[in-house]
């Protein structure tokens, strides 16, 4: 493929009237958009990828103006977007969900269907490229997550892109799995693809990224180049926008038995046991598969145990004492139609009645201290949350929980898609809550997030528990070499 410039010149959108988008990518390089949550980033590249129309500006590679109205309009000028949550078809085969949809777009297909030989030579072949050793015939839902979104991206190699735009892909992968992902897009470099990366990994971008534009408020306000800063610039620039992040973890005794497992069994789990104590973070590090869901299914008793005992102090018997934060946005627990403040009060409205009168103002007061603590940057809390971005989302989500008053919060992968200064504040929420004597149960697929501010980490793979260490007796480097 030839070398080539993409630039968005004065392009206006929607949600930030007053502002106008000058960015630039090149082939051959792979550029990051960084910046806090809502400031824009994912809307910029969804007007690049036709998801959204753009308001005014132009879109144009070296100099040739394109007409980018749509998903397809954009796919034809080579432009494809992975966004940040998987999606494949679920149930299907490692095949079909390379081939389902473009197959005729692959094949040029005319009167015939290509000959089964030839569709497998075609995925056997991208997979190589992929580095994924798999059966074609294997259907996905088993993969790990790392694989999933590699084989999206093999998916969209299979339609030849220009340009591919990655938005949040590591969101829930395990750095590991980042890294082999950041690798493959280096590799796509060499075939002069321009790859634009929306991230809030800094390590990720300082390693592989050669360009970084920062988005605030709708607008690129700065643009580094690693060949034009040097290396060591380039680092320090980046590094710059990371700031002082350091995992805040206070120390802090802990108190009575909460939970406890003993010998428990449950689905795919087998012979669990730990305990946890009041102002205690147990962390959970397992991999897809591993049980991790299964587990806190059965601790919020959402699911049987068939064998063992659980333990729960009395605290934990009255109802709204166990919060639970599900993992991806708990797209399934949004109240679509409705605005922040429902969202977030929804979980604890006896909070706001008195002689069983529920205040609305006050349910408003509440979601307000929560947005301003969390910083979720809206006007009002009656925006609809349809209108959130996915770091005001997760972090909306975080709120609801929290307003619940429990004793024992379970956290799966709360900071995904949150910036570095929220990570930071939400760090800063789990010690007021230990100091509370509230106890977390935190699973994340960022090892050194589990051992920054856990003070155990329980093991599982295969269903099997594999360890329990205290947090600071361990490394990641010992959980990849373990999971
Ligand atoms: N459908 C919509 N209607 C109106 N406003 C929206 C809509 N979707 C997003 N927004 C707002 O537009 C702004 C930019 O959102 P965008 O998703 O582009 O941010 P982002 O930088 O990608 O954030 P994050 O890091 O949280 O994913 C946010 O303030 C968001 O609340």
């Amino acid at each position: 493929m030839d070398k080539f410039v993409i630039r968005m010149e004065n392009v206006c959108a929607k949600q930030f009237p007053e502002s106008h988008i000058n960015f630039q990518a090149a082939s051959g390089d792979i550029t990051a958009i960084v910046g806090s949550n809502g400031e824009g980033k994912t809307t910029l590249t969804r007007i690049l990828a036709g998801i959204v129309p753009r308001v005014g500006g132009k879109i144009l590679i070296d100099g040739r103006q394109l007409d980018i109205h749509s998903i397809t309009s954009a796919q034809r000028n080579g432009i494809y977007m992975l966004q940040e949550s998987l999606q494949l078809f679920s149930g299907k085969s490692i095949m079909d969900n390379l081939l389902l949809g473009i197959e005729e777009l692959i094949f040029h297909k005319r009167l015939f269907y290509p000959a089964k030989e030839k569709k497998e030579a075609v995925c056997r072949s991208i997979l190589k490229e992929l580095g994924l050793d798999l059966e074609l015939n294997q259907p996905v839902d088993r993969l790990s997550q790392g694989e999933k979104c590699l084989l999206q991206i093999g998916r969209v190699l299979l339609c030849r892109p220009k340009i591919l735009i990655m938005d949040e892909f590591s969101a829930s992968l395990t750095n590991h799995e980042t890294r082999r992902i950041m690798n493959l897009l280096t590799e796509l470099k060499k075939k002069n693809i321009c790859v634009i990366l929306i991230s809030h990994e800094y390590p990720a971008v300082i390693r592989h990224c050669d360009c970084v534009s920062v988005m605030e408020q709708g607008e690129i306000t700065e643009s580094y180049s690693r060949k034009e800063l040097g290396d060591e610039a380039f680092v320090k620039r980046v590094l710059s926008f990371k700031k002082d992040f350091s995992y805040p973890k206070l120390p802090h005794k802990p108190g009575k038995l909460l939970f406890a497992a003993d010998h428990i069994s449950s689905g795919n789990l087998h012979d669990i046991s730990f305990s946890l104590q009041e102002g205690e973070i147990l962390g959970i590090a397992g991999i897809v598969g591993s049980g991790r869901t299964t587990l806190i299914q059965a601790i919020s008793k959402e699911r049987e145990i068939t064998s063992g005992h659980m333990y729960y102090a009395p605290v934990l018997e009255r109802s709204g004492a166990i919060s639970f934060l599900p993992g991806d946005c708990g797209s399934q627990t949004l109240f679509t139609g409705k605005d922040l403040s429902f969202n977030i009060t929804a979980s604890n409205v006896r909070k706001a009645a008195r002689f069983h009168m529920v205040s609305g103002q006050k349910l408003d007061l509440y979601a307000r201290d929560f947005m301003d603590r969390l910083n979720i940057r809206k006007v009002s809390c009656h925006v609809p949350v349809e209108q959130l971005s996915r770091g005001e989302l997760q972090k909306m989500l975080i709120a609801r929980s929290l307003h619940q008053e429990a004793r024992l919060y379970i956290f799966d992968e709360p900071s995904s898609y949150l910036d570095l200064m929220s990570r930071s504040e939400l760090y800063n929420i789990y010690n007021a809550l230990l100091s509370r004597n509230a106890s977390i149960i935190l699973i994340s697929s960022d090892f050194s997030e589990l051992i920054g501010m856990c003070d155990r980490i329980l093991l599982l793979k295969a269903g099997e528990q594999v360890g329990l260490y205290p947090a600071d007796t361990i490394t990641s480097d010992f959980l990849y070499s373990i999971l």
